[in-house]
């Protein structure tokens, strides 16, 4: 790469895996569903309902795809950069449904930085899928490696699953945390207890 070229933003496009929705046979599905659970479905008020779960799981499993916009260090700054609180709605795997909390996301940059938003969009992009609280901390940690290349990347993620506490166990009000280190932030124990510090410190405020 030429001294212009770096100089420049770089934007690689983080296009998800995603395969065509038919919401039509997702709305047939919904109504299928409704009434094998007793749901009344010629009454008015739930004539449309199976139309809307439609809508509203294809909005909640749907990814966009962004630009992963990074630009050259030339600070060369090379303390941490961390987001913390970004909102994330996922759904969980086991019984889709949704888990919500915040997740902070942390880099010890190298020869680039990242535009901030990204890391939101990261986040995001990361979470619209069927997902485990574990596999989406690992897959933000990892993609983060993967295109950035920093010195190291932390990810924390605090999420209240509504299938532990509105059904089932009913713990109303659990947190669970989660956690993915790479790098300089997992094998230093400065860089780790730094950032460990940083996201701790943030939620014992609340
Ligand atoms: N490790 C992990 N487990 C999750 C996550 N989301 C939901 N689960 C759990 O997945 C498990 C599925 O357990 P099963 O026994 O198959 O399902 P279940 O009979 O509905 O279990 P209960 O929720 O205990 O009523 C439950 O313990 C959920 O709490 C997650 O992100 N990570
Ligand atoms: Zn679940």
């Amino acid at each position: 790469m030429t001294a212009t070229a770096e100089a420049r933003p770089w934007r690689p496009r983080v296009v998800p895996d995603t395969v065509p929705v038919d919401l039509a046979a997702a709305e047939d599905a919904a109504r299928d569903l409704l009434a094998a659970l007793g749901q009344p479905l010629d009454a008015p008020h739930l004539a449309e309902t199976p139309r809307r779960m439609a809508h509203a799981y294809a909005e909640l499993l749907r990814p966009e795809a962004f630009d992963f916009t990074t630009f050259p260090n030339d600070e060369e700054y090379d303390e941490l950069v961390l987001v913390q609180d970004i909102p994330l709605t996922s759904v969980c795997e086991h019984h889709m449904l949704p888990f919500t909390g915040v997740a902070h996301v942390g880099y010890l940059p190298r020869d680039r930085i990242l535009g901030l938003s990204k890391l939101a969009r990261l986040v995001e992009v990361t979470a619209r899928r069927p997902q485990t609280q574990e596999r989406l901390t690992k897959q933000v940690a990892d993609h983060l490696q993967e295109r950035l290349d920093p010195r190291g990347v932390g990810v924390v993620v605090e999420a209240e699953h509504t299938c532990m506490s509105l059904r089932g166990a009913r713990a109303v009000g659990s947190r669970t945390v989660t956690s993915a280190l790479l790098g300089l932030l997992r094998s230093d124990p400065s860089s780790r207890a730094e950032f460990l510090a940083l996201t701790r410190g943030h939620r014992d405020e609340r």
